[in-house]
């Protein structure tokens, strides 16, 4: 088991990584002082619930622990306000209080959604995070809670941290292929921003990680844990620093709100966006390895790295002016300087974005 903190003072919280974790929730739980007289809500979703969550509630029962599951239908289609209201609806019949906790089993949809909810129910009550998704070393690190509206992706949250990051690597064993590539783009995204060491790990290392081989993947996920608790850290609420997290976001929110939630998934349009970023870095003066490498190393990790042709500019345009990052015609945009590292422009022209989502069309497949 491997052990780390996300520093934020008195919010600071562990985040534990390791097999059969699961298995011994109860005493993690008891371990970070979550109360035994209020229920705990578990969301879960159809994919995880079934394999996984009888035997959450089991070992938390025994320990004690009141438990109500609620399951969602999986996919971006759950980060939704009528599917929030959905679950402030159980808390409320399930008698939830404000000594309760919420507790998201599952990827990054349910991790988000139930976030909320936690942020939001009784003005915010505990949460604790069970990723079973590679994406979700990501999103189950950083108090990032949100749901979708329709015109723009994860507009509508809030930053609550979670009481600590519980990640049973044994349940990575049942994602489909599709999912185990979505998630790598977020692990070549935390090489991409700070260490160039690890992205020549990822290069060596893609097959490994695709066959979900738990000595690669402990490694891996350990690392892109500690980048995302270290810029954290640094920047809970994305003054600063924590922007570069967003390295490939811009447009890649975008392409998920055009092709309609779910139908790209989120590290799939992370993967078209970090080839852009690339692009416009090596414009900006950055080494052609910049672009080189970032390319090889998603396709090896078996994700997307053109865009579809029939995307449509001007809808990924306007799109992107929804973006959080956008002011007055011009875009704060994370762009690679090197292999490992990345600037923050803060003043990116959108004609310039616009002939990168033109390229990105061209691209050829690796
Ligand atoms: N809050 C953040 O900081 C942050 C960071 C990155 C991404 N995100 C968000 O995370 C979401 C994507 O997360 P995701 O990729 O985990 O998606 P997801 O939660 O939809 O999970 C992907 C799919 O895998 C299934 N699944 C999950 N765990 C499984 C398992 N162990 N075995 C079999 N199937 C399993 C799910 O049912 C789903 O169908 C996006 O909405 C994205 O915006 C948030
Ligand atoms: O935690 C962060 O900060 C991130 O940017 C992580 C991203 O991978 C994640 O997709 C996040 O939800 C994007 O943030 P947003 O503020 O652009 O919604
Ligand atoms: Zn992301």
């Amino acid at each position: 088991m491997r052990e780390l903190t996300v520093d934020l003072g008195e919010r600071s919280y562990p985040i534990y990584i390791g097999e059969g974790l699961l298995r011994e929730a109860a005493s993690y739980f008891e371990k970070c002082g979550l109360s035994k007289r209020s229920p705990l809500l578990i969301v879960t979703d159809e994919h995880v619930g079934p394999r996984y969550l009888p035997a959450l509630e089991a070992t938390l029962r025994k320990a004690g622990y009141q438990t109500v599951g609620i399951t969602l239908p999986s996919g971006e289609g759950s980060k939704s306000l009528a599917v929030f209201e959905s679950v402030i609806t159980k808390a409320l019949e399930a008698g939830l209080d404000r000594h309760s906790a919420v507790v998201a089993l599952g990827g990054g949809v349910v991790g988000d959604l139930a976030g909320y909810v936690a942020a939001a129910y009784m003005r915010g009550i505990r949460f604790v995070q069970i990723p079973t998704t590679i994406l979700a070393h990501d999103s189950s690190v950083g108090g990032k809670v949100a749901v979708n509206h329709p015109l723009a992706k994860n507009i509508i949250g809030a930053f609550h941290q979670p009481e600590m990051v519980l990640y049973d690597l044994e349940t990575l064993q049942t994602l489909p292929a599709r999912q185990v590539s979505a998630g790598l783009a977020e692990v070549v995204k935390h090489g991409l921003i700070w260490d160039a060491s690890f992205v020549d790990w990822i290069d060596g290392n893609a097959g490994k990680l695709r066959s979900l081989d738990p000595e690669a993947l402990g490694y891996a996920l350990h690392k892109g844990c500690s980048v995302k608790a270290a810029v954290v850290s640094q920047d809970e609420r994305e003054n600063d620093v924590r922007a570069i997290l967003n390295l490939g976001h811009t447009i890649g929110h975008a392409l998920e709100a055009v092709a309609g939630y779910g139908e790209m998934l989120h590290g799939e349009a992370i993967s078209i966006g970090m080839v852009g970023a690339a692009r416009i870095g090596v414009e900006l003066g950055a080494p052609q390895e910049v672009y080189e490498v970032t390319k090889r190393v998603l396709a090896k990790c078996g994700l997307p790295v053109r865009l579809p042709s029939h995307f449509d500019t001007d809808a990924v345009m306007d799109a992107m002016m929804h973006d959080k990052k956008f002011k007055e015609g011009r875009m704060v945009y994370i762009v690679p300087t090197a292999i490992g590292q990345v600037e923050i422009d803060k003043n990116m022209s959108a004609d310039r974005v616009r002939r990168m989502v033109e390229q990105l069309k061209e691209e050829a497949e690796v």
